[in-house]
């Protein structure tokens, strides 16, 4: 067995006491219980089972129990989830390297976690920049812009070219379609994912890569490569054929009852985190 497959199946101490010729332990080479998600070839330890990766239906209905059966409110959930956003960002993206962010919103509720994700991203130290094609007219976007202007956080009103976006930004936040999307996207959005999918920058999609199918994933040759997911609540199906460097799950609000209704086996959050690497 290959170093590389010991390095997955055994735990840091047993790796550095079968490394360590001073050793005089005996060592018992019993591999740890594990399994590997079939997908990213990634291995976790124990036995649990694996998250569940929803159906663009099990998540509208996770998402309206949640407002009706549980009566969180929209705002809750959105300060919740584009606040985990931001922290994924970064933990991937310093802000020393990375601090200049377009941040692209999209008129639903992943514009929403898009704009709450820039306030926080300018609390800690970035300068995010949003682009947000076509403000939504309800109180609830509305006040979420109001904040952004009030923090000093700029805005464009035209979508940059991929020459400008690679001179003025180091990272892309994808927050334009989450998953109520349906293909195709609609005018208002072309040179916005045209940009995203053209782009050498990185960028951090929010729940669902713009433009992926929910379920299916990458449907074009073209369509965008994210380098970091955030999968709120539990991860789409569409997750299953991301091969970016990073997967993270965010959105830790999901209550207990409703994790057993639909069997979300959801990753344990580390201590007080707001997100969990998957
Ligand atoms: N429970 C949770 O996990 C929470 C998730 N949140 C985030 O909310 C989105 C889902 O929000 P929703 O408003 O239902 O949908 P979208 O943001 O995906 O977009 C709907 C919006 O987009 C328009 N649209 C749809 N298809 C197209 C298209 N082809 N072209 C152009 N425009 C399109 C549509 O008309 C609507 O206006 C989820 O992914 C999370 O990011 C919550 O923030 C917290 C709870
Ligand atoms: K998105």
């Amino acid at each position: 067995m290959s170093l590389l497959s010991w390095q997955r199946l055994a735990s840091p101490r047993t790796l550095f006491r079968l490394l360590n010729p001073l050793t005089t332990h005996s060592i018992k080479l019993k591999p740890r219980a594990f399994h590997q998600n079939p997908l990213t070839k990634r291995f976790y330890a124990g036995d649990k089972k694996m998250v569940k990766y929803l159906t663009q239906s099990e998540a509208i209905n996770v998402d309206q129990e949640l407002f009706t059966s549980y009566r969180f409110s929209v705002d809750q959930l959105m300060e919740l989830a584009g606040l985990s956003c931001a922290h994924a960002v970064a933990k991937c993206f310093p802000p020393e390297s990375h601090s200049r962010v377009l941040v692209c919103c999209g008129p639903g509720n992943n514009g929403g976690d898009g704009l709450v994700c820039a306030r926080h991203l300018s609390l800690m130290g970035y300068k995010p920049v949003i682009y947000y094609p076509k403000p939504t007219p309800k109180p609830l976007y509305e006040a979420l812009s109001h904040q952004c202007q009030m923090m000093e956080i700029c805005a464009v009103s035209e979508c940059p070219s991929v020459e400008v976006a690679a001179s003025q930004y180091d990272l892309i936040v994808d927050a334009l379609f989450g998953f109520s999307f349906k293909p195709p996207v609609r005018a208002d959005f072309v040179s916005v994912v045209e940009l995203m999918q053209q782009t050498k920058l990185p960028i951090a999609s929010v729940d669902i890569p713009s433009g992926w199918d929910v379920e299916k994933g990458r449907v074009n040759e073209c369509d965008l490569e994210p380098a970091l997911l955030i999968s709120l609540t539990a991860p789409k199906l569409c997750a299953r054929h991301f091969r970016g460097e990073h997967h993270y799950l965010g959105g830790r609000f999901v209550p207990p009852a409703l994790q057993r209704k639909y069997e979300l086996n959801l990753p344990v959050y580390p201590g007080n985190e707001l997100c969990v690497k998957l």
